[in-house]
């Protein structure tokens, strides 16, 4: 045994014990000061001196030995005692059981007994400090890993960007971080539950993996969100890094209650110089570039250091996001109004049914098409305050006109409604509040929605259209037939009427196949009583090839052009 393992005796405890043989020693003095007092007595009795005094120094001797014989004994117990009491402290401090001298039996006993609750006790200990020390090393995991898939969390790459920007700065090394996003994750999610969505990503984890080299660090940074840290590296390499995880994405196939699912991902790319400012810049240009490859058509990769790209971007998403918040504050956004007219110039007649059409106007007086900036919006979860605006402003109009004409339904009016505001559990109240707020009567308004929109809610949107459609309001599947899945939507949709997609329309003049296509859509919608509206009616020959169709209801420039509202009932 080492020296420094060696039991240390504890010298307080030994002279404690000390302490109490002297008690026990104690015990002898009482005896002798009786028998002093019997021997005084018994003196008395002596016959003669030297009688007298043998006596009582064989009783003064007799009493030092058995004074003597106790404190040894005393001294030995303590010895005994000591030994085992270091034992103890040893065995329990988790050392080997040292060896002992066997004891007189009652002690015995009593020393196994103290020795096996010492076992006991360093055994016990032993286990608490392994549970301890595997929830230390849970936490430690948890604060640095996503539980989810096991990779590096958003917390770490953090931390190791810090130190690959001060590289960069320093040493004029370059990096790159690549910011990858699930595309229409959310459809996973809502269709088949977040265990399903779960399994998808805990499923992505190792596919992406296995694309990168070990020192090429992989983390999930939040919801369907990885990214990817590429040490010194050239941007050329950390688009094929990219491009080659995209392709792997592509290439698996997600599979879920027996079936499979392909999935995409978008990528952005960032390059990391001696010029990125920072953490916050790097994660935000990062993230900016994978919002662009989705705007882009989602599954591919946007580099941002790419000539131009930068240029493309702030014209794009993040110019698009502060512009649009602008149009809200400060009453940017407009709407035009296009008339839904009878085909048939027979039966036209006025203007009783338009369709609210979302505009932004610019600083230059231009009007902007909501087809760039709806994506942003959808993508920064703007479209809800943007369709309750439309809502407003629409039934604002429509009192206006009310009043003028006093006529307390002067037209009927279609709104589009967002997916997301379709998921919105809200929005019925507060369709109910402005209806009652701007007394439009329910039957007069109809919401479309395009089946893009639907998909993702397939559940949540059909008990709202039930809801409204119980209310009056009525509903139209737009861009009919742009999607694969449109029949599909019929049968799990209750809606009143389909508007068909232009692309068909407009070449119904031209091609068989687009006229066949429409001419089919009319049948199944009116022998499933649905009204149809033909969308994109641009001139008097597909006018015509439409009324040879039999679809009654029309809405282009060759009918009527959107306008603003006053010019379509102010002024009449
Ligand atoms: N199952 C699951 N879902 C999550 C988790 N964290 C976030 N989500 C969901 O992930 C979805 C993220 O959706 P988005 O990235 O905004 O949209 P998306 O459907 O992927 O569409 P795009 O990104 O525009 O292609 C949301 O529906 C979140 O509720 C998670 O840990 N598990």
């Amino acid at each position: 045994m080492a020296a420094a393992d060696k039991p240390v005796p504890r010298p307080e405890a030994r002279s404690r014990l000390a302490g109490r043989m002297f008690g026990l020693g104690l015990i002898p003095i009482a005896v002798f000061c009786a028998v002093f007092v019997f021997a005084r007595a018994a003196l008395g009795n002596a016959t003669n001196n030297a009688q007298a005094w043998t006596f009582v120094i064989a009783l003064v001797a007799s009493i030092c030995a058995m004074f003597a014989l106790a404190r040894l004994a005393a001294r030995a117990v303590v010895g005994e005692v000591d030994a085992v009491g270091q034992a103890v402290r040893h065995v329990v401090g988790g050392g080997e059981l040292p060896p002992l001298p066997e004891l007189t039996p009652p002690l015995e006993g009593m020393k196994q007994d103290v020795l096996k609750l010492a076992k006991d006790f360093a055994q016990q200990q032993g286990r608490l400090q392994e549970r301890l020390d595997t929830a230390r090393q849970q936490i430690f995991f948890l604060t640095n890993h996503d539980p989810l898939t096991g990779l590096a969390n958003r917390k770490t790459l953090e931390e190791r960007l810090e130190s690959v920007l001060v590289s960069a700065r320093e040493q004029g090394a370059t990096h790159a971080l690549l910011y990858l996003d699930v595309d229409f994750f959310h459809r996973i999610n809502d269709s088949f539950g977040h265990l399903a969505g779960d399994e998808l990503l805990r499923g992505i984890a190792p596919i992406l993996k296995a694309q990168l080299r070990d020192n090429e660090m992989l983390t999930r940074i939040g919801g369907d969100e990885f990214a990817v840290l590429l040490e010194n590296v050239s941007a050329q390499y950390a688009t094929e890094v990219a491009t080659r995880l995209r392709d792997a994405v592509q290439s698996w196939q997600f599979e879920w209650d027996g079936k499979a699912f392909q999935v995409g991902v978008s990528v952005g790319v960032v390059a990391i110089t001696r010029l990125t400012p920072g953490l916050a810049a790097v994660m935000s240009e990062a993230d900016t570039a994978c919002f662009t490859a989705k705007e882009q058509g989602r599954n591919r990769v946007f580099a941002f250091h790419d000539a131009g790209s930068s240029q493309y971007m702030r014209h794009t998403s993040r110019g698009w996001l502060k512009r649009i918040n602008d149009a809200l504050a400060e009453g940017a956004f407009t709407l035009l109004y296009q008339p839904i007219l009878h085909i048939d110039p027979a039966q036209r007649g006025g203007v009783r049914r338009v369709e609210a059409l979302l505009r932004m106007s610019d600083t230059g007086g231009e009007l902007i098409l909501p087809m760039s900036f709806i994506p942003v919006a959808e993508r920064y979860d703007l479209m809800r305050t943007i369709d309750r605006w439309v809502v407003e402003r629409a039934f604002s109009d429509f009192r206006r006109v009310a009043k003028l004409r006093d006529d307390p339904s002067p037209a009927e009016f279609a709104i589009n409604l967002s997916g997301h505001t379709l998921s919105s559990p809200d929005f019925s109240e507060f369709l109910q509040e402005k209806l009652s707020q701007y007394a439009v009567p329910p039957q007069a308004l109809f919401f479309e929605i395009t089946e893009t929109a639907a998909i993702a809610n397939v559940e949540r949107a059909r008990a709202l259209i039930e809801q409204l459609r119980a209310m009056g309001v009525r509903f139209y599947l737009d861009d009919f037939g742009s999607g694969l899945s449109s029949f599909n939507y019929l049968k799990h949709f209750p809606v009143d009427g389909i508007k068909i997609d232009g692309l068909f329309v407009k070449g119904v003049a031209k091609n068989y196949l687009d006229y066949a296509l429409v001419e089919s859509i009319q049948k199944i919608g009116t022998s499933l009583g649905l009204q149809t509206v033909a969308e994109y009616v641009e001139t008097e020959e597909i006018a015509r090839k439409l009324m040879q169709i039999g679809i009654p209801m029309g809405q282009g420039f060759y009918l009527a052009p959107p306008r603003p509202w006053e010019a379509l009932f102010e002024a009449t």
